[in-house]
């Protein structure tokens, strides 16, 4: 038996030299400046944005106003960080509440002209405008040909893969353009046999980043709907901006109107896409806790419902990761059935490694990849396809 949840301490950002200390100290105030240089912000948000720079540098964390309509939220979500080092609380919970002090900077949910605006909307749309995208939509076309398992083959790791695509490394210039490397465990055979070997039923796909990595997670759903290898799917995404890249619905209806105006396959599926919303096989779900600070562990009974009335559920990237198995400091060889046997229906994760937090990865492997001298845990040359039925 491993170890258990509570005695497995979480990962935070006051180890020197780990990659949550370069998150807060480096990251974030580049973060903030790109922000305050995106839009043209008026002098209260600029200066409400420099606030937060400070902070950041400052490594200093303040509560959220008192007139926030979450703020009492936040506080039973943890009263005890809200005034201390942002390197001192639980890495997740920090970087979270850094994303909504970050929309408070901007006046995101304030009575104001930039009420509703997503600041994080002039990177996501450059992405999408990239001929690389026009290049990516056109793959479609030889996937096409392909015979059926090396089709969903293509499609998955398109998807997997897609994962790298995050605006959140973009910002730092650490995306390098290989894409060939191993996968450090792969569960595909769970995932298609859950998919092919069961009756159909609803699959909930827990999404991450818009823009590339949303097109071909489109494109796998297209396949999984037009196949009949589920019923309907719930695409999770999140009700609001957060983590940069994370796609809302305003996201999807980007990426589904960059994919339906593609030529040949792309467009075909685009519309099929469309049309699958207005039937309602496909529909979107903004839960509230798909931008909380805290594992998948302590969702609530709503969100466990939905998840636990799926023939399966897909979480796709890093974070969503971070959040299922628990963002702790877990020997790799901790099984990922053991983390995730609190979620109440079969799981698969698809995430590139862009954290420390890793498990199911047998002790010889993790070894033998740490000799190469790479930051493989934490760059996203690595991948990785988890599931439990
Ligand atoms: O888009 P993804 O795959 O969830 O990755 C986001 C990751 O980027 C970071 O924000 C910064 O490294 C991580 O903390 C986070 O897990």
């Amino acid at each position: 038996m491993g170890q258990q949840r509570g005695e497995v301490p979480p990962i935070r950002g006051n180890v020197p030299g780990s990659y949550a200390e370069g998150v807060f100290r480096d990251r974030h105030p580049v973060l903030v400046r790109q922000v305050r240089d995106a839009l043209p912000y008026s002098p209260d948000r600029l200066q409400a944005l420099d606030r937060l720079l400070e902070e950041a540098i400052a490594d200093k964390m303040q509560p959220l106003d008192a007139s926030a309509h979450d703020f009492r939220t936040w506080l039973s979500w943890g009263r005890p960080y809200l005034r201390g080092r942002w390197t001192d609380a639980p890495f997740l919970w920090a970087e979270s509440y850094f994303y909504r002090r970050l929309l408070e900077a901007t006046g995101y949910f304030d009575d104001g002209p930039w009420r509703g605006v997503d600041p994080f909307e002039p990177f996501k749309r450059a992405e999408l405008a990239g001929s690389v995208v026009d290049e990516e939509l056109a793959s479609l076309d030889a996937v096409a040909g392909l015979p059926g398992p090396e089709k969903e083959t293509a499609l998955l790791l398109a998807s997997l893969w897609g994962n790298r695509a995050d605006l959140t490394f973009q910002v730092m210039g650490e995306l390098g353009e290989e894409k060939s490397a191993d996968l450090v465990a792969d569960d595909s055979a769970l995932l298609w046999s859950l998919l092919h070997d069961r009756p159909p039923g609803t699959v909930c796909f827990v999404a991450d980043n818009a823009g590339r990595e949303l097109l071909p997670d489109l494109a796998l759903i297209d396949h999984l709907l037009t196949r009949r290898l589920a019923t309907e799917i719930v695409l999770h995404v999140k009700p609001q901006p957060y983590f940069v890249s994370d796609a809302t619905p305003a996201d999807v209806l980007a990426a589904l109107d960059r994919m339906t105006a593609a030529p040949g396959q792309a467009g075909k599926a685009g519309a099929r896409l469309r049309q699958a919303l207005r039937s309602g096989r496909l529909t979107l779900r903004t839960h509230p806790f798909a931008c909380a600070p805290l594992p998948y562990a302590d969702m609530p009974d709503s969100l466990r419902d939905e998840f636990a009335s799926a023939a399966l559920t897909v979480t796709k990237g890093d974070l969503n990761y971070r959040r299922l198995v628990g963002d702790r400091m877990w020997p790799t060889d901790t099984p990922f059935s053991e983390v995730t046997a609190y979620f109440p229906g079969p799981v698969v994760a698809l995430r590139t490694l862009k954290s420390e937090v890793l498990v199911g990865v047998d002790a010889r492997t993790s070894a033998a990849l740490d000799a190469t001298g790479d930051a493989w845990r934490t760059t996203g040359t690595r991948a990785l396809i988890q599931g439990r039925a």
